[in-house]
């Protein structure tokens, strides 16, 4: 398949028309995957800048290349497109080229709950008979089945493939997670957006984005710049930076739908915990309703709440909306209760990896100990290394045993992350085989106890210097409940 440049560019870039009638055959922002007739994205990155490649990638036959407008590129025998915002023209080059979309697509951001958020409102809008799917971390969801995808907001070359992919096969309601890095490097620029979420603000990411202040600006592009003026902002009204998040999304025009206890639209009345299940109040304009949330912790309840008000927002009809609430699943390996030890302690598997996740996982278990909770949880290797001390703060206050193990050290020595995190966590277990530490922690578990092992949930490997070693948490926890040992 071949695309004319001049459709590739649309009004974003004039070129002269002998020129802009070259035919471009894929796309790529890595020189070491052009093809001939290929576009080439020269894109500044992180560790090196792109247009240090152009030469390689015309060698391999780009026809054309997008550079910054300040870049200096070398005299190459290929089309240059020069631009302001390079990653932000590439995104929508690759929209373009790959065509189709779902018919509705939302985004939801927060530091967590998007995951939960978009498995839910894809539950919702299945339940509803519409054709639906989700993406992000843990990868494509939809009527053909699960696609596992390296990154939570896929890059757009990939991004728009899958949305193309899931339109041909009539998907016509997506729901997808924007990260902050996804939105930071224009990954989502391309996508049509009918509505946006946000869940909340807490510290992560702080290895990426210079400031907090930084971390915010970056997510609240979806508010400010993604979503076209008028469409549905949801945003969960029960954390603080809310009211930053309405003046944002205000000041874009866009349509507000507040939920949760302070929400206007989608009101909490209350919640009443009812075994692994919640029954809850719910308030609209049409008034009260009652309703059954088949699932464990206050956090999802907020989640919950934004997924419903994502698909009213665009348009569901409310009582369908709400008795699809009844059944949710929710994504894998969001405190999932996996098993029962021997003793009949309840095992979950979560996937909490920041200080805030940390604390409403053990805290939504709480009230279900009769005895003691005890956590196996880590940090992840080259990531915000400020996580760490608050982790293992969190785990010392909030948890009776809490077990310190490895969590995707990467390029890092494992055990000076966990010294990092038992230098705040007196009494802590320091069991760097994540094997043996969950093995540890369900040998010790007696009857009124429970256990979370946090921090990977659905995650299939465990990450160690440049290689994943195949992993599951859940797998793991099955075997120390057989009495079996575990080797990923
Ligand atoms: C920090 C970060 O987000 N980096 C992402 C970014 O890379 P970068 O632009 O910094 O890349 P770089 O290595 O400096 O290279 C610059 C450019 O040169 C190109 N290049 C490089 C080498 C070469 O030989 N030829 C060549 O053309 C690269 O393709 C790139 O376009 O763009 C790349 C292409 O899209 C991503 O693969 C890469 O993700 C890295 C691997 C990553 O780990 N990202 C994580 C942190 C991430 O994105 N996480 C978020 C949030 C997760 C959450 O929800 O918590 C996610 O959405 O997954
Ligand atoms: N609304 C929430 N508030 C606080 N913590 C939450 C909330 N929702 C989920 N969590 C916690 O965060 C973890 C991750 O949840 P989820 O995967 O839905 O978030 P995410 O935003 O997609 O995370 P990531 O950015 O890592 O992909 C959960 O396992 C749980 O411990
Ligand atoms: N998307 C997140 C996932 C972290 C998962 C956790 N298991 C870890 O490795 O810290 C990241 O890449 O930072
Ligand atoms: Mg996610």
């Amino acid at each position: 398949m071949s695309v004319l440049l001049s459709r590739l560019l649309a009004d974003d870039v004039a070129l002269p028309q002998g020129v802009a009638d070259a035919a471009i055959s894929g796309l790529t922002a890595d020189s070491r995957q052009v093809k001939p007739g290929f576009l080439f994205a020269a894109l500044p990155g992180t560790k090196v800048d792109g247009a240090q490649f152009i030469p390689q990638a015309v060698a391999a036959g780009a026809a054309a290349v997008v550079i910054g407008d300040q870049t200096t590129a070398p005299p190459a025998n290929s089309i240059l497109i020069k631009s302001g915002n390079p990653h932000q023209l590439f995104a929508r080059i690759a929209a373009r080229f790959a065509g189709s979309q779902p018919d509705i697509v939302v985004a939801v951001t927060g530091t967590n709950g998007k995951t939960s958020v978009a498995a839910f409102v894809r539950e919702i809008w299945q339940s509803m008979g519409f054709r639906a799917a989700s993406i992000g971390t843990i990868g494509i969801v939809g009527p053909q089945g699960e696609e596992y995808l390296a990154h939570t907001t896929p890059d757009p070359v990939k991004l728009h493939h899958a949305l193309a992919e899931l339109a041909q096969d009539h998907v016509t309601h997506l729901a997808m997670e924007a990260s902050s890095h996804g939105l930071a490097q224009f990954r989502l620029d391309g996508v049509r957006l009918a509505a946006g979420g946000f869940t909340n603000l807490t510290r992560d990411h702080l290895d990426y984005h210079a400031t907090i202040e930084d971390y915010f600006d970056a997510k609240m592009r979806l508010f400010s710049e993604l979503l076209p003026q008028g469409a549905p902002a949801v945003v969960n009204a029960d954390v603080d930076i809310a009211r930053d998040v309405v003046t944002r999304a205000k000041a874009h025009g866009l349509t507000l739908f507040t939920v949760g206890e302070k929400g206007h639209d989608l009101k909490l009345v209350s919640c009443v915990r009812d075994g692994f299940g919640q029954r809850l109040v719910l308030a609209t304009a049409s008034g009260q309703h009652e309703i059954y949330l088949p699932l464990v912790g206050d956090f999802q309840v907020s989640n919950a709440l934004v997924a419903a008000g994502l698909v009213i927002a665009t348009g569901g009809e409310e009582a369908l909306v709400l008795h699809a609430l009844e059944s949710l699943k929710g994504a894998k390996g969001r405190l999932d209760l996996v098993a029962h030890s021997t003793k009949g302690a309840p095992i979950f598997v979560d996937f909490a990896h920041t200080p805030d996740a940390l604390e409403k996982a053990i805290l939504a278990l709480r009230p279900y100990v009769k005895r003691k909770l005890a956590v196996v949880f880590g940090a992840g290797g080259d990531r915000d290394k400020g996580k760490r001390p608050q982790m293992g703060a969190i785990a010392a206050k909030h948890a009776d045993i809490p077990y310190v193990t490895d969590d995707n050290p990467r390029s890092e020595d494992p055990a000076v992350i966990r010294a990092a995190v038992m230098a705040a966590c007196p009494g802590g277990i320091d069991i760097g085989d994540r094997a043996l530490a969950i093995r540890t922690a369900v040998e010790a578990l007696e009857e009124g106890d429970i256990l979370l092992v946090a921090g990977k949930g659905h995650e299939p490997g465990q990450t160690v210097g440049g290689k994943v070693l195949p992993f599951s948490d859940h797998d793991a926890v099955k075997a120390a409940v057989a009495g079996q040992d575990y080797h990923g």
